[in-house]
């Protein structure tokens, strides 16, 4: 049969070779990792002083914690594969007509942090999603409870009757305005046309947002002004609103330029209230689902931040490919699509491209069970939100399950009235949402923890990562935002590891062990910061103080360091530079590990613990998107961004100048006065591997004298408590 040899499929998985020799790899590793343990063991009990038992300790301590990150990462290495869609077969399989029906949620958080320019741009770019316009639906969420990102959406809502048929008539790849215009598109009277349009909707929107306020002359009719005049009643502040749901467009009566349909479009800011927890972008995102249950109740559920544009109009239809096929979609319940970035410098010198978490690691959980849901380019089975699949959790009442029928209109009264009803603040008191319902509960990072959740419930994950990437999003540009970003979810990911459900009980005996290490791996990452603050303080200390604290170079033992140094570093490089990264992306990369390290990771463990000893709490702090032209300039040449006295720069500055201290004075004096460089060559080589790390920070702090430099009293401060680490040392030390 020709068909037979032709054999259109919708998708193939390729087990990659790599995994037999990682495999090798592994088994030869663990062995050094498990010889050295025990050569630790044994110098701690042979001991012979409190000071040598403490320093043995604290080595062996962070070796421990290494050594278990090192063997969680396992979980990545033993099964990676690789997939590949077809979604020009799509049809065979698949009429047009049979689409399922998609929502599209878009989460947005505060209108100065998150120019509402930006957001609709995020909005056009999937509402021109090639796909059947009438089964496509996209939810706005507003958590600024802002007039100026409902403005912002009332013009897009105009604005998207000329881009939405301009994309679709002329095939344009890129359906983000932003991006189109700054690319290098056809300059015809036509496009032309289509750009002034979209300045003078830009301007009108950056006006406003620049004012604060919609004034009267950006009002065009007496609809916009009664749906914005709900933000003017007394009393209405962002903590505390009632819900604002606005239809902007509906599928059934809203037509573009050319008569043809368009994709419902609709604004939600739910109601918030200073007494109730609002959950931050996991109540948004419940919120949005009983909503969008009411309103049309699509069976999947896309999941987008405002950040993240859609780069290629056919993502659907590669999504489908998977969707549709029978044999994977009984316990389907997320397809995860990577996040790429646009805007990186050439070194990426905040590793913002986290290549391991969002490239890497996916492909060998794929092997597996499936991928982490990272939180933006998510596509959700609604199905997946109500219990496991041979578990069934039923919602308060039928209309917002994951089954129900929809059979009125979008507009109609009652309709918009239970959207009310389910977008209030009280709505989810007493009820399951956040639990067994829904995105869940519990964890800043809620998007790694809801992902774990319908994990353990049984559901399957599939990585999908097209070579053209499905989404581009933005990165932060500042040092200060990154550190506060990855603060953040070092506080959320420790609130998981450390819970009931904590990966490392209920992890492992759920999903087995390899599933159970892959999710403790992030769970724990903050633990990373312990071994990278000892070995960025205790080795030059004490070489300071002429202790030896590693084996000496003639020691064979001095052979495992060297192994299992070179063996990390190495195969990390391997494997970042095989996934299209280049040398130096992969060298920055391992350099922010240190930086995470000595401050995200450090800090977020510190407010960790004092959120559970109740000092203190903590929020979802939304990382800024606003773009200044200075920093970003810098950003640019690949110059790091200091320029706050910012608490968290201190370890990193501190590190950095014991480091140099360490190298250059404590080298002169032990190695060329003493001539002992056998006895202290690991202990100079940590030091000097530090110093290398931290060039931008010597330069930061000496050499520049822009904004981004390194603030004088930051350095002062960690300068005069090095001095005081170095006194308190060289006592402890001396004893
Ligand atoms: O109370 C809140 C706080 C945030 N958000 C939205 O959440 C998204 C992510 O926030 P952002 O400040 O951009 O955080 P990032 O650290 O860049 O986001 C990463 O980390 C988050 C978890 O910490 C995930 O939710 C994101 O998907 C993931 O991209 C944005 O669209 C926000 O508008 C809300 O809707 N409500
Ligand atoms: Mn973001």
């Amino acid at each position: 049969m020709a068909f037979a040899t032709t054999n259109p499929r919708l998708h193939s998985l390729r087990w990659l070779r790599r995994r037999l020799l990682n495999r090798v790899f592994a088994a030869a590793y663990t062995a050094v990792i498990l010889a050295l343990l025990y050569h630790h063991a044994l110098t701690l009990f042979q001991s012979t002083t409190f000071k040598s038992f403490c320093i043995s300790f604290t080595i062996f301590v962070s070796d421990i914690i290494l050594a278990y990150m090192w063997s969680t990462t396992q979980s990545f290495r033993m099964n990676p594969v690789s997939r590949q869609e077809y979604p020009e077969n799509l049809e065979i399989f698949l009429d047009r007509k049979d689409f399922p029906a998609m929502d599209i949620f878009i989460c947005t958080a505060d209108p100065y942090k998150e120019p509402p320019v930006n957001v609709v741009n995020t909005a056009l770019s999937v509402m021109a999603y090639d796909f059947p316009t009438e089964k496509l639906s996209v939810y706005v969420s507003d958590d600024g409870g802002s007039e100026l990102t409902l403005f912002a959406f009332m013009e897009a809502a105009e604005f998207a009757r000329i881009w939405l048929p301009f994309c679709k008539e002329n095939n344009i790849i890129k359906r983000c305005p932003d991006a189109y215009f700054s690319s290098n598109y056809a300059q015809n009277p036509k496009t032309l046309e289509i750009k002034m349009k979209y300045d003078s909707m830009k301007t009108r929107v950056e006006s406003v947002v620049e004012k604060g306020k919609v004034s009267d002359e950006y009002i065009s009719n007496e609809k916009q002004h009664q749906a914005l005049s709900k933000y003017w009643t007394k009393g209405f502040t962002r903590q505390s609103h009632p819900s604002v749901i606005q239809v902007l467009l509906d599928t059934k009566n809203d037509k573009d330029i050319t008569e043809n349909s368009m994709p419902n479009l609709v604004y939600v800011s739910r109601e918030k209230s200073k007494a109730t927890p609002h959950h931050f972008k996991a109540g948004a995102l419940n919120a949005l689902l009983r909503v969008s249950s009411i309103m049309t109740n699509a069976p999947i559920v896309l999941t987008l931040d405002c950040d993240m544009y859609s780069n290629d109009p056919s993502t659907l239809q590669r999504v489908l490919c998977y969707i549709s096929d029978e044999s994977i979609w009984p316990n389907l319940g997320y397809i995860q699509i990577p996040q790429h970035y646009h805007g990186l410098n050439k070194t990426d010198i905040y590793a913002c491209e986290h290549k391991r978490l969002y490239q890497l690691n996916p492909p060998g959980m794929d092997g597996l069970d499936g991928p982490c849901y990272v939180g933006t380019g998510c596509f959700f089975r609604r199905l997946a939100f109500f219990g496991g699949p041979s578990s069934p959790v039923e919602p308060e009442f039928p209309e917002i399950g994951p089954n129900y029928i929809v059979n009125k209109p979008i507009m109609d009264q009652e309709i918009l009235d239970q959207a009310q009803q389910v977008s209030g603040c009280n709505y989810e008191n007493l009820s399951s949402w956040g639990s067994k319902i829904g995105f869940r509960y519990g964890s800043l990072s809620e998007d790694y923890y809801t992902g774990y959740r319908l994990q353990c419930e049984g559901w399957k994950s599939i990585f999908c990562d097209p070579n053209k990437p499905a989404f581009l999003g933005d990165v932060p540009i500042s040092l200060h935002d990154v550190l506060n970003q990855n603060k953040r979810w070092a506080v959320g990911l420790l609130e998981v590891g450390f819970s009931k459900y904590s990966p490392l009980t209920f992890g492992i005996q759920t999903m087995g062990i390899l599933m159970g290490q892959a999710y403790a791996h992030y769970a724990f990452w903050p633990i990373w910061s312990v071994p990278v603050t000892v070995y960025a303080f205790l080795p030059s200390l004490t070489f300071l103080n002429g202790i030896p604290i590693f084996p000496k170079v003639s020691d064979p033992w001095f052979l495992a360091y060297i192994f299992l140094f070179l063996g990390a570093y190495v195969q990390d490089c391997l494997d970042f530079t095989l996934a299209k990264g280049t040398f130096l992306r992969w060298w920055s990369d391992q350099r922010f590990w240190l930086i995470r390290g000595l401050s995200s990771y450090l800090f977020g463990s510190i407010e960790y613990i004092t959120k559970i000893l109740g000092i203190s709490t903590h929020g979802f702090n939304v990382t800024s998107k606003v773009v200044d032209d200075e920093q970003s300039k810098r950003y640019n040449q690949g110059i790091f961004e200091f320029g706050v006295e910012f608490p968290m720069f201190v370890p990193l500055a501190m590190a950095a100048i014991l480091n140099l201290i360490a190298f250059f004075y404590g080298g002169i004096v032990q190695i060329f006065k003493e001539g002992n460089l056998d006895g202290f060559f690991v202990q100079v080589f940590i030091a000097g591997f530090g110093v290398l790390n931290c060039l931008p920070i010597y330069e930061a702090m000496v050499l520049r004298s822009d904004k981004g430099r390194m603030p004088t009293r930051i350095t002062i401060i960690s300068t005069l408590l090095v001095g005081c680490l170095c006194v308190v040392a060289s006592f402890v030390l001396k004893i």
